[in-house]
């Protein structure tokens, strides 16, 4: 199957089978993960901001009321401990590196936050100084929203902050009349912000299959599933750039099927649109290797890229190539070489160079793909890159 059209189906998989765990297959999975950090990292930088201010600003208000050991167990764990973590945190989001860390390290500072936060509310209402816990609600939402996370480590987080503060109430506290309404209304900021985090992860995730499977099309022939012109285009001038830097040999060869105008004419274009997806099949299987590529340039015509092969493998390719669209044998009355569909062939092997860049050796290709034909068609025609009066070699 042609790799383009097996990465649009590993989209299309996934959302049909859907993610109710939030959890995609291993190799979709890692993708995912890469997107959702590249996407949240300024959301990331602006959250641990607010965070910071918001901390520095409840300084004053703090100092003012709390005091004794409640405000100097304050002052440890947010102006000494929580502040200079969040520090860290964002710098973290500057180092792509540690980018893939940070929702671990929300977890763990949006937990320690939540503990110190419900210890130091217990332990002030202990000693009878009125602190307010309602901040637990809105550290619930940073959780669920701001924090980076996914879905499931803000619900473990947010479980482990609401089980101290019930654990420590019930242990430290004693029976108050509002208790349970606090309770309550824990619970309920749980639940809503619970749902929508989770749908909302959902729909990142539904996001992030119909961005793929788009993507995927847009480079994509629709009629043989192989990449399309522009597609072609965007590898070769990457590739050939990549093996000038790097000093490796490429084999770019470009593939005509002989007499299909005649074929169209007899055949009809349904048959004739079968006889390429069969084709397109056959040569894709020629390019397995993760930088060699295969796609069609236009109407009959395909090029294909063997990346870093030695420039005496080229003879082999071209043999095998031509012999896998032979071995279909699909009828062809009106060729004038053979009795089947056939192809002619330009190849050009060797390492770029200044003066032979993608787009000098896309024409030289084509050169020799003309000369295949006015030889006689049903053959492939080699060249040297650079040899354009010699040919190397010929395989009929
Ligand atoms: N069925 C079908 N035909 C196509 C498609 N794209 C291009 N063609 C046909 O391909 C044929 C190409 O004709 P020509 O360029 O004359 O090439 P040819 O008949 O193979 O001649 P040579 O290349 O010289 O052997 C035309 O008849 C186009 O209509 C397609 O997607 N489906």
């Amino acid at each position: 199957m042609p790799e383009l059209d097996w990465d649009l189906q590993k989209y299309d998989r996934q959302l049909k089978k859907g993610f109710k765990s939030l959890s995609f297959t291993q190799e979709l999975e890692v993708e995912f993960r890469n997107f959702f950090h590249a996407r949240n990292v300024v959301k990331q930088r602006g959250a641990i901001l607010v965070g910071i201010i918001l901390l520095l600003i409840l300084v004053p208000l703090d100092v003012a009321y709390l005091e004794g050991d409640v405000l100097e167990f304050y002052l440890i764990s947010r102006v000494w401990i929580t502040v200079p973590v969040l520090i860290v945190a964002l710098l973290f989001t500057f180092k792509e590196r540690l980018r893939r860390y940070f929702s671990v390290f929300s977890f763990f500072i949006i937990t320690f936050i939540g503990i110190t936060t419900n210890v130091s509310v217990i332990y002030s209402q202990m000693t009878h100084i009125y602190a307010p816990y309602e901040g637990a609600m809105l550290l619930i939402m940073v959780a669920f929203f701001l924090g980076g996370m996914y879905f499931r480590q803000s619900l473990s987080c947010i479980v482990i902050i609401a089980l101290s503060y019930l654990v420590l109430s019930e242990i430290y506290l004693p029976h108050e009349q509002y208790q349970l309404h606090r309770y309550f209304f824990i619970f309920a900021t749980c639940l809503i912000g619970g749902v929508s985090a989770y749908t909302f992860e959902y729909q990142v995730r539904i996001s992030f299959l119909q961005r793929g499977a788009l993507k995927c099309l847009a480079k994509t022939d629709h009629l043989t599933g192989l990449y399309n012109r522009g597609a072609l285009n965007q590898k070769l001038t990457h590739l050939t750039e990549y093996a000038f830097r790097e000093k490796k040999p490429i084999t770019l060869m470009l593939v005509d099927v002989d007499y299909f105008k005649n074929f169209n004419d007899f055949y009809g274009h349904i048959k004739g649109d079968r006889c390429l997806v069969e084709v397109a099949a056959a040569l894709a299987k020629n390019c397995q290797r993760p930088l060699d590529f295969v796609g069609r340039y236009g109407g009959e015509e395909f090029l294909l890229m063997w990346f870093d092969a030695a420039p005496n493998e080229a003879k082999g390719f071209a043999e095998k190539t031509k012999a896998s669209v032979d071995r279909l044998q699909i009828p062809h009355q009106q060729s004038q070489v053979s009795d089947h569909v056939t192809l002619s062939g330009g190849m050009i092997t060797g390492v770029p160079s200044h003066a032979n860049q993608a787009e000098t050796i896309l024409n030289q290709a084509d050169q020799c793909l003309y000369r295949a034909k006015e030889s006689g068609r049903n053959r492939i025609v080699i060249q040297d890159l650079g040899d354009e009066n010699n040919i190397a070699d010929l395989v009929k």
